[in-house]
């Protein structure tokens, strides 16, 4: 390595080093050997499910009940498990729901039908919120429990979109207000209501993440289903272990390319993309995409270090154009250190190509290539800028950046191992295009990076960010920049509700890949870039997803 640094005429010190820390986990992930079979939890879950359905059904009859029953269905996130059902439910109440509102001035039922109706894509009118105005600018509190429907009206304004007046003030007057009460709650309501203010509204969170706080939230309600909370567990569990088995497959795979003595200058972080991944998708029929989407994105965190933190600038000249190439003739051609991320690269297609197959998509592994070749042309003209000392504005930077964030080739990445019908050939040209939806997202996924990673990357020789970029255009200082950009991101959701309202472009479900991926990268970026810094909050969640099963 280093005697290729000296042949080109460049001595190591030049490279932009950035001192990346060690993997946290060590070989923890490696093994995973399963005490049971759970042959009996699976049995038990079967049969908990065939009961839930049928009181679901039978439900129909009884607005309030078939309602808190899709709520809690959601919240516990066995809502996969109830597919039909909950399409079914939702239908009954989405026509019930005007009869419905005209009759009841029900806060909480009001807010509680408008976001399960809205998340499920329904049209429903922000209208119905216009009786609680309180006459001022405010909204009437209910005397009774203030605190409870005020919390699902806040959660309910995070499904708004553009122009919905009613909703921003509304967002603004149930944050206040709920800050104000917090201190003279009790648990739960004051776990759910911290954690939707300080953490995550339901839209907004990862369901996996979210799932496993409301099980020991829910369980605190003495008015919980038992057996809903039980199939939770039950379910949580297993897919835990699934996602234990997947882990420790991708993990031994990683292993192999001996990081921590080959590549010491790259984020050694495979169980932070797998978490990246399964946060695109955690149900057990997405197992194939979901490992092969946590393979691919550690091999696109491995290029983004080449570019940004090792490569010289020659170095990543013939690098990019190997990629461009894809060809395994070109690995005598690069030096050690990139020969073992460009191998890694063309490993990880293969298995990609085989996988496809079986799928009865070949034609996707074409997108999948394009996808890592899109990120590393964008990375090689960054890499440009840096060499030239460039000073791009904030749209000459944004216009490139939303191409260096990679989320273009997540996205795209995350549709290879999904079977056909739930994603076409129509949807990777549509990823491609950038329609509103996408772009929204990769506007969110720019700014939450560079408001997070700005100073580290400034540590060494590195492209401006976003915030340098707009601090200089617009002459103001960097907590201004990290305001207006949060209401960029603001605005970029209220696109991503309205995207998901029908009619959709694509299927749901599809929709729900992206949606899940903004959700990620706002766990992954809430207290600083956890990716790069994988400190104890970031740890613990991954230690709840994988290692530590819910309790009985
Ligand atoms: C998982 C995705 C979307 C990309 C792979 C690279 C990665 C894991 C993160 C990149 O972080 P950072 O180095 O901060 O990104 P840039 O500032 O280089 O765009
Ligand atoms: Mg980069
Ligand atoms: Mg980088
Ligand atoms: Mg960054």
């Amino acid at each position: 390595m280093e005697l290729y640094a000296q042949s080109v005429g460049v001595g190591a010190a030049s490279r932009p080093l950035a001192n990346f820390h060690q993997c946290v986990w060590g070989d923890k992930f490696i093994v995973y050997n399963p005490q049971s079979s759970q042959a009996g939890e699976r049995e038990q879950a079967e049969e908990l499910k065939v009961e839930l359905k049928r009181e679901l059904k039978e439900a129909s009859d009884n607005y309030m009940r078939q309602l808190k029953m899709v709520d809690a269905i959601q919240r516990l996130g066995i809502d996969y498990l109830f597919v039909e059902d909950v399409d079914e439910a939702l239908k009954n109440l989405f026509e019930m729901f005007d009869a419905f509102c005209k009759n009841n001035h029900d806060m909480h039922a009001t807010a509680l039908s408008f976001r399960l109706l809205r998340q499920h894509g329904y049209r429903v009118s922000c209208e119905v919120f216009e009786k609680f105005k309180d006459g001022k600018h405010g909204f009437k509190v209910p005397n009774d429990d203030g605190p409870v429907e005020d919390l699902e009206f806040f959660e309910a304004t995070h499904l708004r979109v553009h122009g919905e007046d009613v909703l921003d003030n509304a967002f603004v007057f149930t944050r206040n207000y709920l800050e104000s009460v917090y201190a003279t709650l009790n648990d739960p309501t004051a776990k759910q209501v911290h954690n939707a203010l300080n953490e995550f509204s339901f839209r907004r969170g990862l369901p996996r993440v979210e799932a496993r706080k409301y099980i020991s939230i829910y369980e605190q309600y003495a008015s919980h289903h038992k057996g809903l909370l039980k199939l939770a567990k039950l379910d949580f569990n297993l897919v835990q272990a699934l996602h234990r088995r997947e882990l420790s497959e991708d993990s031994r795979w990683w292993k192999t390319l001996q990081v921590p003595t080959e590549l010491s200058f790259v984020r050694d972080r495979l169980v932070e993309s797998y978490f990246w991944a399964s946060g695109s998708y955690f149900e057990p029929n997405y197992s194939v995409a979901r490992m092969i989407l946590a393979k691919g994105l550690a091999v696109l965190s491995l290029m983004d270090d080449v570019y940004d933190a090792y490569g010289l600038f020659e170095e990543l000249q013939v690098f990019t154009d190997a990629i461009e190439r894809w060809d395994a003739s070109c690995l005598d051609k690069l030096p050690e250190y990139m020969k073992i991320v460009y191998k890694a690269l063309l490993d990880v297609f293969e298995e990609v190509d085989e996988e496809v197959i079986k799928l009865g998509a070949p034609y996707r592994v074409y997108y999948g290539k394009e996808a890592m070749k899109y990120a590393a042309r964008a990375y090689m003209e960054q890499a440009h800028w840096r060499e030239q000392k460039h000073k791009p504005t904030t749209k000459e930077y944004m216009k490139l950046a939303t191409k260096t964030c990679g989320y273009i080739t997540l996205i795209i990445l995350s549709f290879l191992g999904v079977e056909e019908g739930i994603v076409t050939k129509e949807a990777f040209d549509w990823v491609f295009s950038r329609p509103p939806f996408v772009e929204a997202t990769l506007i969110i996924a720019r700014l939450i990076n560079d408001i997070t990673g700005c100073e580290f990357e400034n540590k060494r020789e590195h492209v401006r960010t976003a915030v340098e970029c707009y601090m200089e255009e617009h002459k103001v200082g960097k907590q201004e920049v990290v305001s207006e950009f949060y209401n960029q991101m603001e605005s970029a959701w209220k696109d991503i509700n309205e995207c998901l309202l029908r009619p959709a472009e694509f299927p749901i479900p599809l929709l729900n890949l992206i949606l899940n991926s903004v959700r990620t990268l706002e766990v992954i970026y809430k207290e600083g870039d956890s990716y790069t810094h994988v400190g104890p909050a970031m740890q613990n969640i991954i230690k709840q997803l994988y290692l530590h099963p819910v309790p009985y």
